[in-house]
């Protein structure tokens, strides 16, 4: 149905948050919580929802495997938007229990892996349950009969589910961010912006000596930025990967579609998962693609150029 956003829930996750900042308008009633990555896929996918925000990277713990694997390998869809969200944690009790009371804390494993260095300061004793959100280990530890004492979550999700604040600034780095990106079915693409960033899988069609610089040789020729790039496996056996990268740029971009050419005939197959305004950082990226030696001018001018040359009239 338009007009609605499914979101890893439940309320109260991070990627609420993200949700709130790409779709500002929103009604509450507009968001549509799901258990787990897979659901916001599948729920895209079914079209019971306009689209969906998961997270994709975080700046400490890296990539976020479930969002990688459904967008290499899960029925394709696109992303047609992100944004970073800085990422807080703090950890929340029933009302009355103290930090000795701790014995079973529960959270999402990107976020555990964020507090290990907290923990074993300061609860070295306690069990860590891993759960499908932040939020969920909140709402679970919020339940009467809870399997766990306390939750690692978002101030916001401790509120919400009526919990109370043992500790606050409990990741290791209070600096964290993640990165979360909204997918819509496929279709037309947002228009450039001149600040946009494209996604893409290469699968590589032999493992040879050089082929992944063949890959990223293709931008590096054409002076496109890469911001990110992941191995994979492709899930064909020991061995076998695939190259998941973030690109500057937008596949209108002469540059960025010749590159885009270039890994394509280099590949064996190419997944494009999209091109989308980038988030944050507006002002970086076109002075920054201003700044190498062609511009899209000297593209379409060397373009003309060859056309005259293969036509006699150079
Ligand atoms: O559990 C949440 O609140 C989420 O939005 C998921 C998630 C993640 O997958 O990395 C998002 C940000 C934090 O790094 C921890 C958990």
């Amino acid at each position: 149905m338009p007009n609605r956003y499914a979101y890893l829930g439940p309320e109260g996750t991070f990627t609420e948050a993200a949700l709130r900042s790409l779709r500002p308008d929103a009604p509450a009633e507009a968001r549509v919580p799901c258990e787990g990555v897979a659901a916001v896929f599948d729920a895209v996918r079914s079209g019971s929802v306009a689209g969906g925000v998961v997270p994709l990277e975080n700046s400490v713990e890296g990539g976020v495997t479930a969002t990688v694997a459904e967008l290499v390998n899960g029925d394709p869809l696109l992303i047609t938007g992100e944004t970073a969200v800085p990422v807080e944690f703090a950890l929340f009790a029933r009302p009355g229990a103290a930090l000795e009371d701790v014995k079973r804390v529960a959270t999402h494993p990107h976020a555990l892996a964020q507090c290990r260095g907290w923990l074993a300061r300061n609860l070295p004793g306690a069990e860590a349950h891993t759960v499908s959100s932040t939020a969920a280990a909140a709402r679970a530890v919020a339940e009467p009969g809870a399997p766990y004492d306390a939750a690692i979550c978002a101030v916001i999700a401790g509120e919400r589910y009526g919990l109370h604040a043992l500790a606050t600034g409990v990741g290791d780095r209070s600096d964290a961010a993640t990165r979360f990106v909204y997918l819509s079915r496929p279709g037309a693409l947002p228009e450039p912006t001149g600040a946009d960033l494209t996604s893409l899988v290469a699968f590589i069609a032999d493992d040879h000596p050089g082929a992944l610089i063949e890959v990223l040789t293709q931008f590096a020729l054409r002076g496109v930025n890469l911001t990110r790039l992941e191995s994979r496996p492709t899930g064909d056996g020991l061995g076998s990967y695939c190259f998941f990268l973030d690109a500057e740029g937008h596949v209108a971009d002469a540059r960025v579609g010749e590159a885009l050419m270039g890994v394509r005939r280099v590949c064996r197959d190419v997944r494009f998962l999209g091109s989308y305004p980038r988030s944050g950082r507006p002002d970086e990226t076109v002075p920054r693609l201003r700044a190498r030696p062609a511009t899209e001018a000297d593209f379409a001018e060397s373009e003309r150029w060859l056309a005259r040359v293969r036509e006699g009239r150079s």
